[in-house]
């Protein structure tokens, strides 16, 4: 069930009202939903009870330990693409033998801490990766277990900037080399080849992109099994999109079952890499109205958060749902650019809204669970938002809100 909602004219996250919020931790801030996060992932279990499999959350749509926390008590494993991310797991509580590597630029340094660490598998992105940790490995005197992520060239139909699974994108191995490829992983001395990985773009709306890319691996794992290469572990990336406005995505529990039915018989662990999937709607940006300014050809709502709150409205165009957390029966409806303090026309969390305001009023910037504070920034010199995770009629400050100091650390003058 939705963890927003209005209750007497108040919108509220969980049992807490999201004024109570503003009023005591101030604005802007993102607020989660422990409750939905955990529904969320849950779904994706429960469609996958009964049958071997790794659910890792991808750590990079929303990173916070507190978040990482709520799925690492449930079982969660995770998908990092930096060194960063894993130390985020493993002090959230998560094991590292259920992480998955992915991202193509891994270094010797990254492939050494992550093999001392005990991952499960390194997605490996590149020919010349697959050396470097075979070479890492052999120097550590480790076995290092991966699976090679393909790029199966299906369109995944969403918004180019997070396509992933094209010729023409920069992720994963041609699925056309992939033959070769393994031969060569499966004749080096300090490598396991376990899997098959593909990930083919994010917010996907339609289940026919994934079985496609699906086909495509089976049909590879079957004639890899013929070669005595044998594929105990199918990946098949995150990517499931979310409601924002008027989507209509496939529930998890819909697309695994999509996915188990293609499998048919054979043996695989299936893994999948859910980010925006489970946290988009689990937060929402509190913000505050600063100021009105209505011109005779358009109105703005200036509000205290901006792109390096949320960037992106300004980076795709993306849309989120924005509402007032107090409603006002009475006053002038106005159609409002709902616009930030930062020095950039691109600066907007949403155009064209139909909304009753005034002046410190409170709006709940929807869909912000992910994706969100992770691609936040600090430009204009601005200190990121705090971050509240509300728990049934409890809150916990999950990040404190920068302060002047922040932002200047590790910064230094020049000597005289
Ligand atoms: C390798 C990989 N796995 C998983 C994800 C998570 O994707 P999403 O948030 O769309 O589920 C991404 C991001 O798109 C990714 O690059
Ligand atoms: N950052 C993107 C998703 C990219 C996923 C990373 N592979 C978004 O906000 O929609």
């Amino acid at each position: 069930m939705d963890a927003f909602l209005y209750q007497n004219n108040e919108l509220f996250a969980e049992q807490v009202a999201l004024k109570q919020i503003a009023q005591t931790y101030g604005t802007p801030t993102y607020v989660y939903s422990r409750r939905h996060l955990e529904e969320r992932f849950l779904s994706y279990q429960n469609a996958l009870q009964g049958r071997e499999h790794l659910i890792c959350y991808a750590v990079k749509a929303n990173s916070n330990i507190g978040v990482l926390n709520v799925l690492a008590r449930l079982g969660s494993g995770f998908d990092i693409v930096s060194i960063g991310e894993l130390e985020r797991v493993l002090a959230a509580g998560g094991e590292a033998s259920k992480v998955v590597y992915s991202g193509v630029a891994k270094t010797k340094a990254d492939i050494a801490h992550a093999l001392k660490a005990g991952i499960h598998c390194f997605n490996v992105e590149s020919e010349g990766e697959l050396e470097a940790i075979n070479q890492v490995a052999a120097e550590l005197d480790m076995q290092a277990r991966i699976s090679l992520r393909l790029n199966p060239d299906v369109d995944a139909k969403t918004h180019p900037y997070i396509s992933t699974g094209l010729k023409d994108n920069k992720f994963g191995i041609d699925i056309e080399r992939a033959p070769a490829v393994y031969q060569r992983a499966n004749s080096l001395s300090h490598i396991e080849v376990i899997g098959v990985d593909c990930h083919i773009g994010s917010q996907l709306t339609e289940i026919s992109p994934f079985l496609d890319a699906l086909d495509r691996l089976l049909s590879l794992i079957d004639s890899l099994a013929e070669q005595g290469i044998v594929i105990k572990h199918l990946d098949l990336g995150g990517g499931l999109g979310v409601r924002y406005q008027d989507e209509t995505p496939p529930e998890p529990g819909e697309y695994v079952a999509a996915v188990l039915e293609r499998l048919g018989e054979r043996e695989l662990t299936l893994a999948f890499e859910p980010g925006r999937s489970i946290a988009a709607n689990a937060g929402v940006l509190l913000t505050k109205v600063e100021y009105l300014k209505c011109n005779p050809h358009k109105n703005f709502a200036i509000i205290d958060a901006a792109m390096n709150d949320m960037i992106r409205p300004a980076l795709y165009q993306a849309w989120l749902n924005i509402q007032p957390v107090t409603p006002r029966a009475e006053g002038v409806s106005k159609r409002y650019d709902i616009v930030g303090p930062v020095c950039e026309t691109g600066d907007f969390l949403g155009k064209d809204r139909e909304l009753i305001l005034e002046q410190g009023d409170l709006l709940s910037v929807a869909g912000a669970g992910a994706y969100g504070f992770t691609m936040s920034s600090n430009y204009n010199s601005r200190g990121r938002a705090a971050e509240i995770m509300v728990d049934g009629d409890s809150c916990h400050v999950i990040r404190a809100r920068e302060t002047i100091a922040d932002l200047m650390l590790g910064e230094a003058l020049l000597p005289e």
